[in-house]
């Protein structure tokens, strides 16, 4: 997605997308990072920042997951737990077919970074309070582990998620342009290599309204590390890939990196 400053309009693109999802079901759907409401400035964000359970954005999110019978990976959206907090935390929200909120993961690393771009400096910290927990959830597909975008520069985080039994990672993004085109792909493969997990990672593409580039190429991964969909650059769409969980148990028996790191745990203490 190209998200835009409004939450309106960027349901009116899901909607628009969520037509061409293949039949199939159960379908998983994972949308980007700051998927209703970006380059909007952090007041903004604040604005429309929604207490957990309540509000418009959490509400059509439901209602899309029921609507369309499949389990939705909100992206992230700023939530907070009481009216007077500051900063609100980017919240990865999942929905079941029914419409239920079934886990909530907030981004643990938080992108305070300077990048060679139009933005320069980069500090989410300012306006996000950031997560504290490691986030799996069960689902039809399995257990779905919970990372945000810059959480991919983190390996202990995907570990966190493999050794609570993640079978699928999800990693909503909004890549920088400059730092996406050299490390997007080995950072997304890398992880999917080490913690033989499939990895869905959307992105955010293009030119948003305060300026920012972001770059794109959301894509699947599978847990040998292949990309079997990637999304054609440089405009909105969805990558589509079906997964063969028994393959991916046939790697991790083949290749017993779990076991063998449970075994030498002890070395890195
Ligand atoms: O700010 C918003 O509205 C939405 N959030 C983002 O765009 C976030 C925080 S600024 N972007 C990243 O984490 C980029 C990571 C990245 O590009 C890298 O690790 O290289």
């Amino acid at each position: 997605m190209t998200s835009q400053a409004e939450p309106a309009a960027n349901f009116a693109t899901i909607r628009q997308l969520f037509k061409q999802l293949p039949a199939a079901r159960p379908q998983l759907v994972v949308l980007p990072e700051a998927c209703l409401c970006f380059g909007a400035g952090d007041k903004r964000q604040r604005e429309l920042a929604e207490l957990t359970g309540e509000g418009s954005m959490q509400a059509q999110l439901a209602e899309l997951a029921r609507d369309f019978g499949v389990y939705l990976v909100a992206g992230t959206i700023p939530l907070i737990d009481d009216m007077e907090q500051a900063k609100f935390t980017a919240a990865s929200l999942v929905f079941d077919p029914q419409g239920t909120c079934i886990a909530r993961y907030n981004k643990v690393h938080l992108f305070d970074v300077d990048v060679d771009d139009n933005t320069k400096s980069y500090r989410e910290s300012a306006w996000t309070e950031a997560g504290d927990e490691v986030v799996t959830v069960s689902t039809e597909f399995g257990v779905l582990g919970l990372a945000v975008c810059y959480d991919v520069r983190f390996p202990e985080l995907f570990r966190a998620l493999r050794e609570r039994g993640a079978d699928l990672i999800v990693l909503p993004s909004a890549f920088t342009q400059v730092t996406g085109a050299a490390h997007w792909h080995v950072l997304t493969r890398a992880r999917a290599i080490e913690q033989q997990c499939a990895l869905v990672a959307a992105a955010q593409v293009g030119t948003h309204a305060n300026g920012r580039q972001t770059f794109g190429h959301a894509l699947i991964v599978d847990a040998w590390g292949s990309i079997v969909a990637e999304c054609e650059q440089p405009s909105e769409g969805l990558a589509t890939a079906s997964i063969e969980l028994h393959k991916q148990q046939q790697i991790r028996a083949n290749i017993p990196v779990s076991k063998h790191y449970s075994s030498r745990k002890q070395v890195y203490k």
